[in-house]
């Protein structure tokens, strides 16, 4: 056995993976053309590929030429999620076409290989390990495929290339000329029921591209878009969980903030906050059908009594989603613990009413139109958020020291009393408007003197505290304070000033708040295309440009961002790739296409 093997990988980089996936889960692709990470047959689902959060043992499939030298590039073709690999050699060249086909049954990996020139010595290696990499299963060969089994999970490989058993893993060594065609199909199903009649790879890879190609066409923007807003939602829209319309932050558990260090958290999951403002992109850009399926999704997810409401669920709205460490995976570059579910979903987090509350009324007043049902259930997290709006809670940063009176959870209680009174007062719902307007004021009066750090000139990230925080950029564009307040210049200021790193800008310092985690963590993405959206807003816009355009320039071959980046070591930190920052690309772009030099943006949320 290869003793590299049980070494976590020590050149990886988050920004070297490409996504596949079928909106029901998904696949990271390495450069070295290795699957690193799949859980089958859901997003949250147990991982059978897990070597991206340990070593080639917790699982992966790598299909690349034999030859160690051999170079690789790679591109999506056109607007989808079909990734393919070229790889060049001494003695040839060839092509990897990778792709998950839209689910009918089971979920499938198909991998066709093309001869382009010469002839290449290629080699599959399949290791598969299920429950997160640890479970090693007894594999066989039946009716001329390779089956695994473990557990509840059933893995089974068909290829057109002779496949042969070593060291617990499954291998393939074949040759490729110019014109030759090899294919493999990976399918999962459980393990109690029989196989589902097998896809056939070829054939699955046109209907994959009329999928997505077909998909961004429907946007209303199509054709205009530029190649970074098509890239971003393409890859919202992977997130998508469809059977049900939830959206995950991320594919992703425990891809780490602070390389080597303990900031690694599950976002397989659907946040009331990351899935509110990945609607609000998608319904800018026109996809009134996803925006449909997840208000319905969260009027499923939250029924029952509003005082129960959670900040996050599972994909089809599960509530449980207790958080445990496994201990068996060393963590992405030695990045420990990993972690699989998030004790964030008993958070009180203040923000997601004013959230949920802001893109209901937009998909309300823009493209999707009032339903009743909706308006009950807004109605009732309206009553429930007059009792609370003036709690302590964890804030959307989701810090795990002591509950504080964060300074954004109380602007956007104050969105959603806006929200609901606007409702009323303009779009003739039923409520007591003037009650919502009464608080609106009485929120609005509390943060302006106590969130606000008059000597500095900017709003902080606490009542009374000296700290700073990114979040409060969005003041001007969720409509607390007009962009041309003194106060919102200032904090715009202000959060560059201190929070800024490179021209990105970090959420908040780690030295300066207490969030109950020990290392330091990088620039975060989405705060920075806030503050691009900010400048706009503030009649800075060349600065917006240019803050945007650097930004841009962060993504990676294939147009991903992960959560995070590190402007000193230059690499992606984080969650990969997460929602929160295409989204924020999304939306930035639209900002800026909706301003020009002189005119300031028009108020809207996010
Ligand atoms: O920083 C500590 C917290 O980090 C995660 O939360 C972050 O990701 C969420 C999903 O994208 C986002 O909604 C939140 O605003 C971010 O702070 C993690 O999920 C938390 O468990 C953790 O406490």
């Amino acid at each position: 056995m290869d003793p590299n093997r049980r070494q976590p990988l020590p050149d990886r980089r988050i920004e070297d993976y490409a996504l596949i996936g079928d909106t029901q889960t998904a696949a990271l692709v390495s450069t070295d053309g290795s699957i690193d990470w799949l859980c089958l047959p859901r997003f949250d689902s147990p991982a059978c590929f897990a070597a991206l959060l340990g070593t080639d043992d917790n699982g992966h499939w790598r299909l690349r030429p034999r030859d160690g030298s051999a170079r690789s590039t790679r591109h999506y073709r056109g607007d989808t999620l079909v990734l393919e690999t070229e790889w060049s050699t001494p003695s040839g060249s060839v092509r990897v076409i990778d792709f998950m086909p839209p689910r009918d049954v089971a979920p499938d990996v198909v991998r066709i290989v093309e001869g382009i020139s010469g002839t290449v010595s290629m080699r599959s290696e399949l290791r598969l390990r299920f429950d997160y990499g640890h479970v090693v299963p007894w594999v066989r060969q039946v009716d001329g495929q390779i089956v695994a089994i473990a557990g509840p999970d059933s893995v089974a490989l068909r290829s057109d290339v002779h496949q042969y058993g070593r060291d617990f893993a499954t291998y393939a060594d074949f040759e490729v000329s110019a014109g030759d065609r090899a294919w493999f199909v990976l399918t999962w199903h459980p393990s109690h029921l029989p196989p589902p009649t097998p896809t056939d790879a070829l054939a699955a890879l046109k209907p994959t591209e009329s999928y997505w190609s077909e998909w961004i066409g429907r946007s209303t923007d199509a054709g205009e878009m530029s190649e970074e807003v098509t890239r971003s939602l393409l890859t919202l829209k992977a997130l998508t969980y469809t059977p049900s319309g939830g959206i995950v932050a991320a594919p992703t558990t425990s891809l780490p903030e602070a390389l080597g260090g303990g900031r690694n958290w599950d976002y397989r999951f659907c946040w009331l906050r990351d899935a509110t403002m990945t609607l609000a992109a998608l319904l800018r850009s026109g996809f009134t059908e996803e925006a449909q399926a997840w208000r319905d999704w969260l009027l499923r997810a939250i029924a029952g009594s509003p005082s129960a409401l959670q900040i996050m669920y599972g994909v089809t709205g599960e509530r449980r989603l207790p958080e445990f460490e496994a201990p068996w995976l060393p963590g992405f570059g030695g990045s420990a613990p990993v972690r699989i579910g998030n004790a964030a979903a008993d958070q009180l987090q203040l923000d997601v009413f004013g959230e949920v509350m802001d893109v209901l009324a937009l998909a309300r007043e823009t493209r999707i139109g009032p339903s009743d049902d909706a308006w009950a259930m807004q109605s009732g997290l309206m009553r429930h958020l007059g009792d609370v709006w003036h709690l302590p809670d964890e804030g959307i940063w989701e810090v795990r020291g002591a509950r504080q009176q964060f300074t954004y959870s109380k602007v956007m209680a104050w969105v959603a009393f806006d929200r609901a009174a606007r409702a009323v007062e303009r779009f003739g719902m039923s409520g007591p408007a003037k009650q919502w307007r009464a608080t609106a004021d009485e929120i609005h009066r509390q943060v302006c003197a106590e969130g606000f750090d008059a000597e500095r000139n900017t709003f902080t990230q606490a009542y009374g505290s000296k700290a700073l925080d990114a979040s409060v950029l969005l003041i001007p564009q969720v409509g607390f304070l007009p962009p041309g307040d003194p106060r919102v210049v200032g904090t715009v200021e202000a959060v560059r000033a201190e929070l800024g790193s490179d021209g990105f800008v970090r959420r908040y310092l780690t030295d300066d708040v207490d969030d109950g985690l020990p290392d330091h963590e990088g620039t975060f993405l989405i705060c920075s295309f806030w503050l691009a959206d900010a400048l706009a807003m503030i009649g800075r816009v060349g600065e917006a440009r240019d803050l945007y355009a650097k930004l841009v320039a962060l993504r990676n071959d294939v147009g991903l961002l992960a959560e995070e980046y590190d402007p000193v070591a230059r690499r992606m930190l984080g969650n990969f790739p997460q929602a929160f920052s295409h989204l924020g690309l999304v939306n930035t772009a639209w900002h800026l296409n909706t301003t020009t030099t002189d005119t300031p943006l028009r108020r809207s949320a996010y």
